[in-house]
């Protein structure tokens, strides 16, 4: 579960990113966080992952208080949450099966579990005739897909989404959309996904958060820009 409460978040050059935001998102949800640009979306995907700490209020994240912990207890923390990102940042050097099995190696996990965990995630993200292929010789919807196979490789509880459809057209963007909703059908990932996507939005109707200027202006079951 994530919950905020009264998050303010002002950067040192004054700029307030959040304001008071009261926010609670269960196990298991799918969410959009939409907004203008400046509104505050990164900055909230900074709060969640412990790269930025609120200057008021509390984040938990799965029980954790992220912003007490201590800084060499961040990256442990950080296991338990995926990210992905418009940009893919893959490992260019490495193989698509490289690229995801670094990601398990990192965090200890036996070579034999690897191996069998790789060849799943491939299925997962329909790229098991692409393993052995590197980052530059995929599409830009191949690698954001190997992305999302890399950042949900260790069963991460949530995942982040940052503009994960930014780059891509829209018929690989109902791909990605597509393996997100697999993942969080098959596996209870909590995914919040920050877009400025309407069409998705619309089309794909989800629990849909609205922030301008800092503040939490609309959060709706209902989903989607029309219903606004
Ligand atoms: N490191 C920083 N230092 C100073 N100000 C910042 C910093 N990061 C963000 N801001 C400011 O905080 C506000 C919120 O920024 P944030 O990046 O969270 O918005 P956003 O909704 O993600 O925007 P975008 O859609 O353009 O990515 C903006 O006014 C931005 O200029």
């Amino acid at each position: 579960m994530i919950e905020l409460k009264n998050v303010t978040k002002a950067y040192p050059n004054g700029v307030h990113a959040l304001n008071h935001v009261d926010l609670s998102i269960e196990d298991g949800e799918f969410v959009y966080v939409i907004g203008a640009t400046g509104s505050g979306k990164s900055t909230l995907i900074k709060l969640l992952n412990g790269e930025e700490v609120a200057d008021e209020g509390t984040v938990i994240v799965n029980g954790v208080d992220v912003g007490a912990l201590k800084h060499r207890k961040v990256p442990a923390y950080r296991r338990n949450i995926g990210c992905i990102f418009q940009d893919y940042r893959l490992l260019p050097k490495l193989t698509v099966q490289e690229n995801i099995a670094f990601a398990l190696e990192v965090i200890g996990m036996p070579k034999k579990a690897i191996k069998t965990r790789v060849r799943e995630i491939l299925d997962l993200v329909d790229l098991r005739d692409k393993a052995r292929s590197y980052p530059d010789e995929l599409s830009g919807g191949q690698q954001q897909r190997v992305t999302i196979g890399r950042a949900i490789a260790n069963r991460p509880k949530i995942l982040i989404a940052d503009e994960p459809t930014g780059n891509l057209d829209p018929e690989k963007s109902l791909e990605i959309i597509r393996l997100l909703e697999k993942i969080n059908h098959n596996f209870g990932t909590t995914i919040v996904m920050v877009t400025h996507d309407k069409e998705l939005v619309d089309r794909f109707r989800k629990r849909t958060i609205i922030l301008d200027g800092g503040y939490v202006i609309h959060d709706s079951s209902a989903g989607g820009y029309k219903s606004l």
